[in-house]
């Protein structure tokens, strides 16, 4: 099959997606990773719209791309002037790029409504402002706005439109489901249609308002479009664009083209797209297609267990490609095989007939039901295991603890003071402590006896603790659960604790927390 060229437009359409503001510097960084990773060309926004827009096409001067081509958008000559007075198309030329996007309207609906122009005259706005832009030395793409609902309704004029851009010197022409309204079978049988009757080559730029944007866009490849536009992690306008994330793997794994995107470029894909996510300060979606964290974890007992003999039963690519990890969760929904993996994995020994493997399978589903899962608290899962397997004995053994919180007015701030007894080595400790609330209280009086013993618990850090009430029609005697995530700056694990009583149920994820801890080292 032809080959395809990838035209990212995060930091044009993708910062049009509403809760994403990209500043100078996060657009620099997002240029060049982009690049690293492979892209052929990257939009940088709208010359002229944006002060920061400016600002970073200016800095992107100084910045030697290796693989990728830098790109200005903005859109075909407004009525009013000339192409050479153009301010937005002279920003264009302005901005230093080899090369130009721009739109141009091609459904007689916005000609009339939006434009209020006529519909010739916007067709000499289209070929004007291509041709300005060529003259100027520029390479030139053309989206052609609109362009499967315009055809649907007006398929002479649409075509019309597509040639004028083709006349005016458009190096592609981008057909743009700008309302994201098409369904692939409709782009399929229009490109087939309206190829034959153009010269130039043809794009595909979708969005997703029908969950469809990746679909479209690898459904045009398939009846020839040679180029792709969308964004990483499928950030943009409304219900986003398509998501190149998905697409690039589509294309070379798939389809077998190669989108001049190398193996060890794919392997890095899952870093690009949490790493974009992250500058964007957007939650990286868990289960997104090949390179969310869920992308290839397993939690049925079934699953897994045909995963262990064969990956491919379970799994339509190996993770690696794309970067990504396989992963086993345990829950109420395993058996044996979710066990033995994890086995594996801690560096455990054991016989799979080991009859304690069994009764482990049945108390992770009475823990379970009990509201304890060990999905995000790996660490209390491996000493479960480790405790019923006899690898594992307690460092300190708790003798009980009191925590006091004290108000003396309505004003006042809250007093809390814990008490601590621990035996640690047959030694019996008795401390106390202040805190800045139960746990912070109960945390230090127990850090005071086991910074003596192990030094190395000095270095956890909370960084994470979320409260989940389970039962919540039980109002104040609901079952909670307590997930904690700690850090010793290198290695970070998760654990949890279940009571009815909050301060219990963080005590229990706390001490798993030390626990695992004294037992890594
Ligand atoms: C499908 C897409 O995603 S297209 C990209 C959309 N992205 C953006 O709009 C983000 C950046 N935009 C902006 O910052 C501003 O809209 C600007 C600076 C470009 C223009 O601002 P303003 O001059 O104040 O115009 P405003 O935004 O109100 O309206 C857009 C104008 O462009 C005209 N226009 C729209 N599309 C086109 C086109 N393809 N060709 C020529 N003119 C066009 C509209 O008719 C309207 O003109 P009017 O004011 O004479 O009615
Ligand atoms: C050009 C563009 O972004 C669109 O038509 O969606």
């Amino acid at each position: 099959m032809h080959t395809v060229d990838i035209f990212d437009t995060t930091l044009r359409d993708g910062q049009q997606g509403k809760g994403i503001s990209f500043t100078v510097e996060d657009r620099v960084k997002i240029a060049k990773l982009l690049d690293q990773f492979g892209v052929k060309f990257i939009e940088g926004g709208w010359p002229g719209a944006s002060p920061k827009v400016d600002d970073f096409f200016a800095q992107m001067r100084d910045v030697k791309l290796k693989n990728a081509k830098m790109v200005a958008f903005g859109s075909t000559r407004r009525a009013s002037n000339s192409a050479e007075d153009d301010i937005f198309l002279n920003k264009i030329v302005e901005s230093g790029v080899p090369t130009a996007c721009i739109f141009g309207k091609t459904w007689d609906l916005h000609v009339h409504e939006a434009l209020k122009i006529s519909l010739e005259e916007n067709l000499d706005i289209i070929e004007t402002s291509v041709a300005f832009l060529r003259r100027s030395g520029l390479q030139v793409f053309f989206d052609a706005e609109h362009f499967f609902d315009g055809y649907k309704r007006n398929p002479e004029y649409a075509l019309n439109c597509l040639l004028a851009a083709e006349r005016g010197g458009a190096e592609v022409l981008v057909l743009c489901d700008t309302n994201g309204g098409t369904m692939p079978h409709e782009i399929g049988d229009i490109i087939d249609t309206i190829k034959p009757q153009l010269k130039t080559e043809l794009g595909i730029h979708a969005h997703n308002d029908c969950e469809l944007a990746v679909a479209n866009s690898l459904i045009a490849v398939r009846h020839g479009a040679s180029h792709v536009q969308g964004t990483v992690n499928g950030y943009g306008e409304r219900c986003g664009n398509a998501n190149l994330i998905s697409i690039i793997p589509s294309l070379k794994l798939k389809f077998g083209i190669d989108c001049h995107i190398e193996d060890a470029q794919l392997a890095r894909l899952s870093k690009l797209s949490h790493h974009v996510a992250e500058i964007a300060n957007m939650t990286h979606n868990a289960n997104q297609a090949y390179v969310g964290q869920n992308a290839f974890a397993h939690k049925g007992g079934v699953h897994v267990s045909a995963i262990m003999k064969n990956p491919e039963t379970y799994e339509h690519i190996r993770p690696e490609q794309v970067g990504n990890k396989q992963e086993v969760t345990v829950s109420d929904q395993s058996g044996m095989s979710n066990l033995l993996y994890k086995a594996e994995k801690f560096g455990i020994t054991v016989d799979a007939k080991d009859v304690r493997l069994k009764d482990l399978v049945q108390r992770t589903k009475e823990l379970d039901k009990l509201g304890f899962t060990f999905e995000e608290a790996e660490a209390s899962f491996e000493l479960l295991m480790r405790r019923k397997l006899e690898l594992f004995d307690r460092s300190f053994q708790l003798e009980g603890f009191r925590v006091i919180d004290e108000k003396r007015g309505h004003d006042e701030e809250v007093i809390v003071e814990a008490t601590v007894k621990v035996s640690v080595e047959d030694n019996i400790y008795h401390t106390a402590a202040e805190g800045e609330g139960p746990i912070d209280a109960l945390n230090n009086a127990l850090r005071k006896v086991l910074d003596r013993h192990y030094p190395e618990v000095s270095s956890i850090i909370l960084t994470d603790y979320k409260v989940r009430v389970l039962n919540s029609e039980k109002g104040t005697s609901s079952m909670v659960r307590v997930l904690i995530e700690s850090s010793d700056g290198k290695k970070s694990w998760g654990t949890v604790g279940v009571s009815p009583n909050l301060i219990e149920a963080t005590w229990k994820a706390l001490i798993d927390s030390i626990e695992y801890k004294l037992l890594k080292g």
